[in-house]
């Protein structure tokens, strides 16, 4: 597999620059470095409908003369349905760079096409020389020929052709005075008609690469993680004994999730669960005949995968689940954890998918330095095509019930060319289905599982507190995974419960949540964050008391009739998310300074709308400072000297307060009272 930096070989060109037939790296023109390119062009890079995918490539040639270059969008079958010029925004560096905004889901493919520009050349010429006295009537000449060729070039509108002949007609003007008629030829207007369709030779044409795009909950939605057997869940008044929430029960907790901006409601696995060697709460080793289990020890005499636990209900009840989410406008995500209890059907029907050690016995799972003493791992290995096409017939039984998104656990302890092929397959038949890898592991693997087709990833984010942390880890994001990995930001699961959390307070909680709804354009809460649940089982990142080992119901209407409910404020996240275009992509995000190391200061913006967040990370304290806005990438529109010179509004979505702002600002963020600023540009430079 080649680098994603490989120097691409072309693949056509208008002047071949020797007369045998020998495959030459290099083009007449130089391309090199594009991007987006996944693995070498081995996986397509992604996109959502509507999302602005940032194009790049480094384009060269011998000698001064002028170049230009474009991105041209190909479909399936490798006709041309869109095309964008690139510009070197900065000047000497070669490096060409365009936007692209995908309009339907489907496989595309791109190429950067590069060609000499003569009348750039031309122009840069004439601009030097007309004014020096240089060869004066030669350049004038030479324009004319240059814009006579270029007014009758297919792809030019009438107004344009117009512009190019009144230029024509100046230019030609020989009693007029030189600089007159070189002004009449180079003006703005001239450069971008020519600019619609420019003359173009050497034509140089990249290798294709390939994109897909896909449906827009791939890369941008609201996750809320919540237990249907809590949901109703009770205990039972005389003997005690705690009695299950069911699909039914759990419906109705539905309108709340809706509500409160949710897009997608996400179910730990609803299977039967491992009567053997069942857990206890809290992680304990001994549980009592009442306690249900962990969800992700899948199967037992009830079933396996394919199965719903009788407590909860049955298919019909499933079903009625999925459709009233669905008529909330809410997707059910399912969890796809490949593991089996003790007592999974499995473990009989199919032993050999399992490892059995010298002694006789199979070695519970792990995912060190944690151990599930309640499953057994799948041995891949044993036999690949047997599992592939069971986890195939698994999945394809869920899509029947109206499921189209899937969280899987632990997929880097499974083969990667499972889940190339797994993944591949399914969205051949079901392109809408979305895979989120939980993959809590080194780099190299979450990178390589997201290029092979997982369309959102878990992130470290949860452990990214301080300003520096952020930093990085979103520039990153942003430009070394951000071609083929989407950043799910989950600001709790129930594994996780950081210090960060454990200690911040109701701030904690809001810092936690405005980052993640705004720095990623997918987010994720698990039940439970709005009430601020923060107490862990001692020396553990983990709840007390955890929901995943017992029923934990929860009174959420009455802790925010009573206030103590941060369900307005991911409410009022949500909201903002859906009206501001700007926060839907993931690659626009552009950092900017603060004078007080816990002040993270970025914006993103998307055609005319603009947000400036600014966040306090001390939970404990209020912080004073001044904001420094890098106003050239705030306002590229407007160029750096232009929007350094102007002060604009902005109005603060969490607040409702407005205030006026330029290039250097004075905040103070109270977290007890308001932890961040989350601004919307109202005017602009
Ligand atoms: O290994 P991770 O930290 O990524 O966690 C995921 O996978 C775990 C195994 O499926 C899962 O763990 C839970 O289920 C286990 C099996 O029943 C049980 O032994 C663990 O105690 C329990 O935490 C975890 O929830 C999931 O997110």
């Amino acid at each position: 597999m080649r680098g994603a930096d490989t120097v691409v070989h072309v693949t056509r060109t208008s002047a071949a620059p020797s007369p045998d037939s020998r495959r030459l790296h290099y083009g007449r023109i130089v391309i090199t470095d594009i991007e987006p390119v996944v693995a070498g062009g081995a996986f397509p890079a992604k996109a959502t409908v509507g999302e602005d995918i940032p194009l790049a490539a480094t384009v060269f040639r011998e000698g001064h003369d002028l170049i230009g270059a474009e991105a041209v969008l190909l479909d399936d079958a490798g006709d041309e349905i869109d095309r964008v010029r690139l510009v070197e925004r900065t000047p000497g560096t070669d490096r060409f760079v365009g936007v692209v905004r995908p309009r339907s889901t489907g496989r595309f493919s791109f190429v950067i096409e590069a060609w000499a520009d003569p009348n750039a050349t031309w122009e840069h010429a004439a601009s030097l020389k007309v004014p020096a006295g240089v060869d004066v009537d030669l350049m004038l000449a030479e324009g004319l020929k240059l814009l006579t060729a270029a007014e009758d070039l297919p792809g030019r509108t009438a107004e344009h052709r117009t512009v190019l002949a009144e230029a024509i007609g100046t230019l030609a003007s020989a009693d007029l005075p030189a600089d007159q008629r070189l002004a009449a030829a180079t003006s703005a207007h001239v450069r971008a008609a020519i600019d619609a369709a420019p003359l173009r030779e050497l034509v140089t044409v990249s290798e294709r690469m390939p994109l897909t795009v896909e449906r827009e909950l791939a890369g941008r939605a609201g996750w809320y993680e919540f237990f249907p057997r809590s949901e109703g869940a009770r205990q039972d008044e005389e003997t005690g004994r705690w009695i299950s929430g069911t699909f039914r029960t759990a419906a109705r907790r539905l309108p709340a999730v809706a509500e409160m901006g949710f897009d997608v409601v996400y179910l730990p696995p609803i299977h039967p669960i491992g009567e053997v060697n069942r857990k206890g709460p809290n992680n304990t080793l001994d549980p009592g005949p009442e306690d249900p289990g962990s969800p992700w020890a899948i199967g037992s005499r009830h079933g396996g995968h394919d199965a719903i636990h009788p407590d909860l209900g049955d298919f019909d009840d499933f079903d009625d689940f999925v459709a009233q989410a669905n008529e909330l406008g809410l997707e059910v995500a399912l969890d796809l954890a490949l593991q089996a209890a003790p007592d999974h059907p499995w473990v009989t029907s199919h032993p050999e998918w399992f490892t059995t050690q010298l002694d006789g016995t199979i070695a519970y799972a792990e995912n060190p330095p944690k151990k599930y003493q309640d499953i057994y791992p799948l041995n891949f290995d044993n036999d690949l095509d047997g599992l592939s096409r069971e986890v195939l017939r698994i999945v394809e039984l869920w899509i029947d019930h109206g499921v189209r998104i899937f969280r899987v656990d632990n997929p880097h302890t499974k083969p990667v060319m499972f889940w190339e092929w797994l993944i591949a397959s399914v969205n051949e038949r079901h392109p809408d289905v979305i895979f989120l890898a939980e993959a809590f592991t080194r780099p190299p693997m979450m990178h390589a599982l997201a290029q092979l087709g997982f369309q959102q990833s878990y992130t470290y984010f949860t452990w990214r507190n301080t300003r520096e942390e952020l930093e990085e880890y979103l520039t990153e994001l942003r430009d070394v995974s951000g071609a083929f990995l989407r950043p799910n930001f989950f600001v709790n699961t129930p594994d996780i419960l950081t210090e960060y959390l454990q200690f911040g307070g109701p701030a904690g909680f809001r810092i936690r949540a405005v980052l993640a709804a705004t720095a990623s354009p997918l987010w994720g809460v698990y039940a439970g964050y709005e009430l601020c649940e923060h107490v862990p089982r001692p020396g553990t990142e983990e709840y007390i008391d955890n929901e995943k080992y017992q029923y934990r119901p929860r009174d959420f209407a009455a802790a925010e009739a009573e206030g103590r409910s941060l369900a307005p404020y991911l409410r009022r996240l949500n909201a903002i998310r859906k009206e501001h275009p700007a926060l839907g992509d993931l690659r626009n995000i552009r950092l900017h300074s603060a004078d007080d190391d816990s002040i993270l200061v970025y914006s993103k913006r998307k055609d005319d709308d603009a947000l400036i967040v600014v966040i306090n990370l001390d939970p404990h304290a209020t912080r004073e400072t001044t904001v420094h806005l890098d106003l050239g990438e705030l306002f590229p529109a407007a160029g750096a000297e232009n929007a350094s010179e102007t002060d604009f509004e902005v109005h603060d979505l969490l607040s409702d307060q407005t205030w006026t702002w330029g290039e250097h600002n004075y905040v103070r963020l109270d977290p007890r009272v308001e932890p961040a600023h989350v601004l919307h540009v109202r005017t602009r430079p």
